[in-house]
């Protein structure tokens, strides 16, 4: 009896470890950062991607993602610490300590590469790697506590799985891929400042220069509308002039552009109401996942079949 309860207590202390190590991770992002992985590789393959390739990429991508995030708490445990949203991560809850949560992002840093370089190709394991420099060099100890532009050009960490996926595939980086980048990259800021408009106490309290609190909510809500039109406008270039997506995309790219900029200018009518920002935030992770998910749809073999049929 004293027996079978000790095993079932180091059973759910064994539990709670496995979770503490994936918390570390943030992984309620890197389904996002994967579907944008996927909608790059499915317009790299003109819609036939080896599901191979697929499973290694992702697989790949994640772990690059996890090792960065890891990094990324270890570094920011004494703001996570002080900020209510993040005191109940694994580091600043003492649940892992930073030692081991090092060598855990190492591990996963190593796995990535070896996985990519062997299954995929160098430029893709590169690219990942690299991504993971930038978000914890340039992002998380460069600009994130010194800048109020942090979000924008750490954004481009984001903006690299996509370059993963078109590497994976076509062992090279196109003008679409580029697109694509550049599409994530120019999506970060409305993303991440109609969410940092609620929670902008959190980041005063601690120091963290977001726009909000420095600049205040008009001067955010102005740049969130400048950086979605022109998130929006660059969606359309995959289809024209590039001509690396087609009309199905392009219906797609411009209806849930039109959602997302009227949202963004209902915001910019109201800048101080915190619904309007939410429902924006919300929206862009459903903006991004439609988008992509309309990327492949648009290069799969049975559209463009489809489209013939109709005479499209
Ligand atoms: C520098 C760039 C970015 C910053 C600073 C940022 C920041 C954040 C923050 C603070 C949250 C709230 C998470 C939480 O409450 O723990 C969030 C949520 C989220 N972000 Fe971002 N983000 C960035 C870029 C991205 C990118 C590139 C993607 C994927 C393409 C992404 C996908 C998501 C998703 C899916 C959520 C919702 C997670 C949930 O369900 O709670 N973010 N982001
Ligand atoms: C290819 C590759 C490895 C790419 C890595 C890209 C990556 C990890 C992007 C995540 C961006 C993100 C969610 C930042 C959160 O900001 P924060 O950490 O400041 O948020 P917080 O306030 O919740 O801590």
């Amino acid at each position: 009896m004293i027996e079978t309860n000790v095993s079932r207590r180091q059973h759910d202390t064994f539990l709670q470890v496995v979770h503490s190590y994936y918390q570390l991770t943030k992984p309620r992002i890197i389904p996002l950062l994967l579907i944008t992985t996927a909608g790059s590789m499915w317009i790299a393959a003109q819609g036939e991607v080896d599901p191979w390739l697929l499973i290694i990429t992702m697989i790949g991508g994640t772990l690059a993602a996890a090792s960065a995030q890891t990094i990324n708490c270890i570094y920011d445990r004494d703001i996570d610490y002080d900020m209510e949203r993040t005191r109940h991560r694994p580091l600043p809850s003492g649940k892992v300590q930073p030692r081991d949560a090092f060598i855990f992002a190492i591990v996963l840093a190593v796995l990535s590469f070896t996985l990519l370089t062997v299954f995929a190709n160098l430029l893709a394991a590169f690219l990942a790697f690299s991504g993971i420099i930038f978000y914890v060099l340039v992002y998380t100890h460069w600009l994130k506590r010194h800048s109020t532009q942090n979000i924008v050009i750490g954004g481009a960490a984001g903006a690299i799985p996509a370059l993963v996926g078109w590497a994976a595939v076509t062992d090279t980086l196109s003008w679409a891929a580029w697109l694509i980048f550049a599409i994530v990259f120019l999506w970060t800021p409305p993303h991440f400042w109609a969410l940092a408009l609620m929670i902008r106490d959190d980041y005063a309290k601690v120091g963290i220069p977001m726009l909000p609190v420095v600049a205040g909510d008009q001067a955010t809500v102005r740049q969130i509308w400048f950086y979605t039109v022109i998130t929006v406008t660059a969606t359309i270039l995959l289809f024209y002039p590039l001509h690396a997506s087609g009309i199905v995309y392009a219906v797609i790219a411009l209806t849930l552009g039109g959602i997302f900029v009227h949202k963004s200018w209902r915001l910019l009518q109201n800048p101080e109401d915190k619904t309007i920002a939410r429902e924006l935030f919300l929206y862009s992770i459903s903006y991004m996942m439609l988008l992509c998910l309309g990327m492949v749809v648009d290069s799969l073999p049975v559209t463009h079949h489809l489209l013939h049929q109709l005479h499209l």
